[in-house]
C-alpha cells in the first residue's frame, strides 16, 4: 500500500477505511488488553532482574505479540521467546540492507522504471514466509469456522465480499454516512492480502515501539511530567475499579499530549514524500512545480523549528493542551503525515502506545540508565528515527502499588 499510486491506491484506501473505525478498534481492544496483561507480568520479571532494559527491544517484543494477535490472530509469546521465527522475520522486515534501501528509494522515486524492472524489496524467503503464513491462517479459519475480531478477519471479509461493513453502532457517524462502497470491480488477491498484513505488522511493532520508546525517554528525563501522567492514570484506574477500558484510555488527555509532544520532538518518520500530479504554482511565490516532480517534506525539521514550536528542545506536553492544537499545527506537525495519504493506522497506533506507557507507569517509574547516550544521537542511517546505542532504562517500583 505504501507504494501503490493513482486509482489502485484510491480504491484500496477506500476499502480499508472501515477496517480502522472506532467500532472495529473497540472490538479489538480486548485482544490488545490481553497482550498488555502479559506484558505487565513480564515487567515484574524485568524489574526483579534489576538490569537495565533496551526500551525499543522490549516494547518491540510486546507489540510483536500484540499485533501477532490483533493482525494475524496468532499467539507468538515473543516476550518469553525473543528469537521465535515470527519476531525474527519481523526484525528482518525492519532492517534494510544497503541494496534494499536503494531499491526502496527507486520504487518511491521512480515507480515506472521500477515497475518495468520488476524491482522488489523483500527477500524471497521473507515473502514466502508471510505468504504461507497468511494462506495457512486463512485456510485454518475456514476449516474450523473460526471468526475473530482482528485485521485478518476483516481482510478475509474484504476478499470474499468486496467490502468491509461499517457496523451500525459505530461511533464514526460521519464516516458511516459518507461511506460509499466503490462500484468498480475490486481486485484483491492473496498477494494483496499478504502485502497489507506485512505493512500492518511492520508499522504495528516498529513505528509504534519507536514512538513509545522516545516518550519513555522524555518521561524519564522529566520526572515532574512522568508524575503527572501517573496521577492521571491512577485517577482513571480508580474511577474504573482498576480496569483499563477503551473509553478511559481515550479520555487520558495528558497521556495523549505526552505522546503528541514526543512525536513532535522525535517524529518516527522524519520526511514525507509526494509526487506532483498536476502543474502547480505555490501561492504567493514564483515557484511552479511540474507534473511528476517529487517533493520531500522535511517534517522532522518543521517540528523542531522554533518558528512554530518555541524553545523546541523543551519537552512540553502542554503545547497540545488547547482543543484546537492539532488544527493550529496542521501542516507543520505531521508525525502521521497529512492529507488523503495520512497514516491509516494512527488511531490504532495511539491506543498501542497509550497501553504501553500505562503498563509501565501504573506500577513503575522509569529512569535513564547510564548506558543511554545523552544527549541522544539520532541514527540517520535507518529508515525510522531511532537512538544510536538504544535507549536504556531502569524500572523503579512506585511507592504504592496502584493495581
Ligand atoms: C506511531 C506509529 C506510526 C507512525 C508514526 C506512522 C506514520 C506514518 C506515516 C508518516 C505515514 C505516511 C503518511 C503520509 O505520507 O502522509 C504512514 C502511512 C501508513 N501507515 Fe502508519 N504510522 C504508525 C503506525 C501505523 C500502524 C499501527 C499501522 C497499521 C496497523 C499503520 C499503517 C499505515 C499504512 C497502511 C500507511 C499507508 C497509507 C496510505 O498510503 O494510504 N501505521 N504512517
Amino acid at each position: 500500500m505504501f507504494h501503490s499510486t493513482g486509482q489502485r491506491w484510491k480504491e484500496l484506501r477506500l476499502k480499508l477505511i472501515p477496517t480502522f473505525t472506532s467500532g472495529k478498534l473497540k472490538g479489538m481492544f480486548p485482544l490488545m488488553l490481553e497482550s498488555s496483561d502479559i506484558f505487565e507480568k513480564h515487567l515484574d520479571k524485568v524489574a526483579a532482574s534489576k538490569e537495565a532494559f533496551d526500551a525499543k527491544e522490549l516494547i518491540g517484543r510486546f507489540f510483536t505479540d500484540m499485533v501477532g494477535s490483533t493482525i494475524f490472530g496468532i499467539d507468538c509469546n515473543t516476550l518469553e521467546e525473543p528469537h521465535n521465527q515470527f519476531r525474527v522475520m519481523g526484525q528482518r522486515l525492519a532492517t534494510l540492507s544497503k541494496t534494499q534501501a536503494m531499491k526502496l528509494a527507486l520504487i518511491a522515486y521512480m515507480p515506472e522504471i521500477s515497475l518495468k524492472l520488476k524491482l522488489t524489496v523483500l527477500d524471497s524467503d521473507l515473502r514466502d514466509f508471510f505468504f504461507k503464513l497468511t494462506k495457512d491462517l486463512v485456510e485454518k479459519r475456514k476449516k474450523t469456522n473460526t471468526v475473530r475480531k482482528d485485521f485478518l478477519q476483516l481482510l478475509i471479509e474484504l476478499k470474499e465480499k468486496g467490502n468491509v461493513a461499517i457496523d451500525d453502532d459505530d461511533e464514526d457517524k460521519r464516516l458511516k454516512e459518507n461511506f460509499r462502497p466503490s462500484e468498480t470491480v475490486f481486485k484483491f488477491d492473496d498477494t494483496d492480502m499478504t502485502a497489507l498484513l506485512i505493512a500492518f505488522y511492520l508499522a504495528g511493532f516498529d513505528n509504534t515501539s519507536s514512538a513509545a520508546t522516545f516518550a519513555l525517554l522524555e518521561l524519564a528525563l522529566n520526572p515532574e511530567v512522568q508524575r503527572k501522567v501517573q496521577l492521571e492514570i491512577d485517577e482513571f484506574l480508580m474511577q474504573n475499579d482498576g480496569k483499563v477500558t477503551y473509553n478511559a484510555l481515550r479520555e487520558m488527555k495528558y497521556l495523549e499530549w505526552v505522546l503528541y509532544e514526543s512525536m513532535r520532538k522525535y517524529p518516527v518518520v522524519g520526511i514525507h514524500g509526494r509526487v506532483c500530479t498536476k502543474k502547480y504554482t505555490i501561492p504567493g511565490t514564483k515557484v511552479t512545480l511540474d507534473e511528476g516532480v517529487i517533493i520531500t517534506i522535511p517534517n522532522y525539521a518543521l517540528q523542531n523549528d522554533a518558528k512554530y514550536f518555541p524553545d523546541p528542545e523543551r519537552f512540553d506536553p502542554e503545547r497540545f493542551s488547547a482543543d484546537d492544537a492539532l488544527h493550529k499545527y496542521q501542516y507543520v506537525y505531521t508525525p502521521f503525515g497529512e492529507g488523503p495519504r495520512q497514516c491509516i493506522g494512527n488511531r490504532f497506533a495511539l491506543i498501542q502506545d497509550k497501553l504501553a506507557l500505562l503498563s509501565f507507569l501504573r506500577r513503575y517509574s522509569v529512569k535513564v540508565n547510564s548506558k543511554t547516550q545523552l544527549p541522544v544521537k539520532l541514527n540517520i542511517k535507518q529508515f525510522l528515527l531511532n537512538a544510536e546505542g538504544g535507549i536504556w532504562l531502569d524500572l523503579e517500583k512506585r511507592a504504592t502499588d496502584q493495581t
